[in-house]
């Protein structure tokens, strides 16, 4: 397979394979083939990656913020220009059809002209002083090396993301991403160090995860560590960076709630629901993934989203005619099937789906399940997948209760045309952002992030540089 090279790390300026005794394959979820096997990082290639960041730290935080901002917006145009070989890489390696890769490359690019524009911006204040001859003033300085943890999802964007916001800093990053898409995320770095970002302020290890997250968290060098992936991995990296008291942000997904109200109109929810809902084949930490739908509207909608889920047509992202890709992971159909064989012992009802999709690739159909009861698995655990859970209720009180049951908040959405149940859908369930009649949560200018387990801190809009600065007051005589 031309398209796809064998990933190397990038370390204290050069690409190269890594030195560690395991090695890492990358598949091709579309069908099983091993599309590459690498070598991970040794413990010595950690070492020199830390070494090299703390002297990238010197560099790129000594040039001015202008200076960022040009290499930033340079790597932007760069991977708009690479954005055909990347999109086919991401697709290979992670499965989402090449029209979604295309999405992801141009949304990496609008995270880095983002955080371009808001490095400029770090402004400090001037204070006024109890003393008359004395001044005070602050000033916004990075805070030093960054670890990032990127997960296979959104490979590129995320890590745009996380890179775009700690390099506008002034920070140097080390950043690793997630073993089984690293390929596409290596062109990202290709195009930062191309644009000007130097050498040392960038390394990219590929590894083992235990093994370089312990290393780089527990490291001196690094000041900042910023996770997106599961909690169960995100209690690890967490209680890691505290026992090194490290300042952390963790991404980690939630199990969003839907509420359709009776003055919804069914067919116009799912039709906006389905844009997001299948995208990535439903592995999106935003995904809307517990369906709460008024009675009164219940089977429109269950029939709507079955059969838009039928119409469904799943394939190798590489063929025009795929509108769902297979889940990124053989592990990944054992856990989406596992969550509808429970419901279905919970006495759910299939309506669709259920059955996994064509050939040797880690397909796994649309699926929908109605009168799904609340204590199922798959209205506890987020499913990751092209799930639909469907339940009825009565009340907007019992539809709100039911979305804020679990501990988790992410993401949430809420369909209705009466403003008295929008604001209420809008204050009341907990959740970092709510969407309502709408599926559009994410963009640059906009904060993301959770609230109780869904994570810790925000990323992007306004709030996604301040973790990646720290305050230095200054007082003059
Ligand atoms: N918030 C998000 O965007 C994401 C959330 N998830 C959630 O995680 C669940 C499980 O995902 P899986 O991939 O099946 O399993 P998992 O939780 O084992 O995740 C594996 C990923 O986490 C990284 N990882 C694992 N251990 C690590 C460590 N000690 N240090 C640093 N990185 C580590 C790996 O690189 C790998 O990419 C999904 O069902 C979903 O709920 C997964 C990916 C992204
Ligand atoms: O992983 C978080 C994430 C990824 C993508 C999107 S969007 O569907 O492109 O808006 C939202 C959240």
């Amino acid at each position: 397979m031309s398209s796809y090279s064998t990933p190397q790390q990038y370390i204290a300026g050069r690409w190269r394979e890594g030195r560690g005794a395991a090695s890492l394959h990358v598949t091709n979820p579309a069908n099983g083939e091993v599309l590459a096997t690498y070598a991970a990082a040794h413990p010595q290639d950690i070492d020199e990656a830390l070494s090299a960041a703390q002297d990238g730290f010197s560099r790129w935080s000594a040039l001015t913020a202008l200076d960022r901002s040009a290499c930033l917006r340079k790597a932007a145009a760069l991977l708009r220009e690479r954005a055909p070989l990347l999109g086919l890489q991401l697709t290979l390696e992670q499965g989402k059809p090449l029209a979604e890769s295309g999405r992801e490359i141009e949304q990496a690019a609008q995270m880095l002209e983002w955080f371009a524009e808001e490095g400029r911006r770090c402004y400090g204040h001037t204070i006024p002083s109890r003393w008359p001859t004395t001044r005070f003033h602050t000033l916004r300085q990075p805070i030093g090396p960054v670890a990032a943890f990127t997960p296979w999802n959104f490979p590129v964007m995320l890590s745009a993301s996380k890179l775009g916001a700690a390099l506008a800093a002034g920070c140097s990053v080390v950043l690793k991403p997630a073993e089984e898409t690293p390929l596409a995320v290596s062109g990202l770095v290709r195009c930062l160090v191309e644009a000007g970002v130097p050498a040392n302020a960038v390394q990219l290890l590929l590894g083992v995860p235990a093994e370089v997250s312990s290393a780089l968290i527990a490291s001196p060098t690094i000041r900042k560590v910023s996770f997106t992936g599961s909690q169960a991995v995100g209690r690890q990296i967490a209680a890691l960076a505290g026992q090194h008291l490290k300042p952390v942000t963790l991404e980690l997904g939630g199990h969003a709630p839907v509420i359709v109200c009776a003055d919804a109109d069914p067919l116009a929810a799912v039709q906006t629901l389905v844009q997001i809902k299948l995208r990535n084949a439903g592995q999106i930490c935003a995904n809307p993934s517990r369906f709460f739908v008024h009675r009164s509207r219940y089977e429109a909608f269950v029939a709507a989203f079955a059969s838009v889920a039928r119409a469904t047509r799943m394939g190798d992202g590489r063929d025009a005619a795929t509108t769902m890709g297979p889940l990124a992971s053989e592990r990944r159909v054992r856990a989406v099937r596992a969550l509808v064989d429970d419901a279905r012992a919970q006495g759910a009802r299939l309506v669709c789906g259920g059955e996994p999709g064509p050939g040797l690739g880690f397909f796994y159909a649309p699926t929908v399940l109605a009168e799904v009861p609340a204590h199922a698995r798959i209205m506890q655990e987020e499913p990751f997948g092209p799930l639909v859970p469907v339940a009825p209720f009565d009340t907007l009180d019992e539809a709100i209760g039911l979305a804020n049951s679990l501990p988790v908040g992410l993401a949430a959405f809420g369909f209705t045309q009466d403003l008295h149940s929008a604001r209420r859908i809008g204050e009341e369930v907990r959740a970092g952002a709510v969407a309502l009649n709408t599926v559009a949560l994410m963009q640059p200018e906009t904060p993301f992030g959770g609230v109780l387990d869904s994570g810790i801190g925000r990323e992007n809009g306004l709030q996604g540089i301040e973790p990646y600065l720290t305050t230095r007051t200054i007082a003059t005589a």
